[in-house]
């Protein structure tokens, strides 16, 4: 279900324990934040462990970044939606014609089809990093070039860094959603974030939905960590 006061904040919950995850999840309210499930944890526990969020009434981001031939993408999206997730990534890299039909894979849920998003550039690449893979363009003309080829394909938003945030709100509107990993709070570690932005940043900037990991997760007290950047926004 979507939440009437629109959490911003989707905790990255990436844990090789689930009853370590569980716990802390027993701590949070739906109403304070999402979750969000990332490969380590579904390739651990599996759908199993999503359901038991859902049932908790979470909205579940299902961050597996598919990337794969559009009949694969269009059927991994479809169980994706019969899991009941709030949201569903794939890669834009990943072609027009995979998200167009990701996209149509998803009509006849209807109201019910989680939000499609597509992976413009990991938040974890700088400049010389895009080059090694031989992209000459820098971060932000990438994002805008893959957040396009996502928005002609009929997808709901992008994940990018909250950098690349405020020229995509301009250019795509309100309604495309911007789903902003990369955030690190005020002295936070930054790990093998390269764009980042602080939380209230982020969201001034544009960011629709803010992706914080380990500045919650690894805190000495995370639910306080959590209601702390909630109070910073
Ligand atoms: O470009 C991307 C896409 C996804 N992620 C994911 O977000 C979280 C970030 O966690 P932190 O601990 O806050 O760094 C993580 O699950 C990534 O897989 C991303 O960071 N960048």
């Amino acid at each position: 279900m979507s939440h009437l006061n629109d959490p911003k904040v989707l905790i990255a919950l990436d844990f090789d324990d689930e009853e370590a995850a569980l716990n802390f999840v027993n701590q949070l309210s739906p109403q304070d934040c999402r979750l969000k499930v990332g490969k380590e944890m579904f390739t651990y526990f599996g759908p199993e462990f999503v359901k038991k969020l859902i049932a908790k009434d979470f909205d579940v981001f299902l961050d597996l970044k598919f990337h794969d031939i559009p009949n694969t993408v269009a059927k991994a999206v479809v169980a994706a939606a019969k899991m009941g997730v709030w949201m569903v990534n794939v890669h834009a890299s990943g072609g027009p014609e995979m998200m167009i039909k990701a996209k149509e894979a998803l009509l006849p849920f209807g109201e019910k089809a989680p939000l499609l998003i597509a992976v413009t550039v990991l938040t974890s690449m700088d400049a010389d990093e895009l080059s090694r893979l031989g992209v000459t363009k820098s971060p932000q003309e990438q994002v805008l070039y893959l957040a396009t080829l996502a928005k002609q394909s009929g997808l709901d938003g992008v994940v990018c860094s909250a950098q690349e945030a405020s020229s995509l709100k301009d250019k795509f509107g309100k309604n495309f959603k911007l789903i902003t990993p990369g955030i690190r709070p005020q002295g936070s570690e930054i790990g093998d974030q390269k764009r980042i932005m602080t939380p209230k940043l982020a969201l001034e900037n544009g960011s629709d939905y803010l992706v914080i990991g380990r500045p919650i997760t690894q805190a000495e007290d995370p639910v306080a960590a959590l209601a702390a950047i909630n109070l910073s926004l």
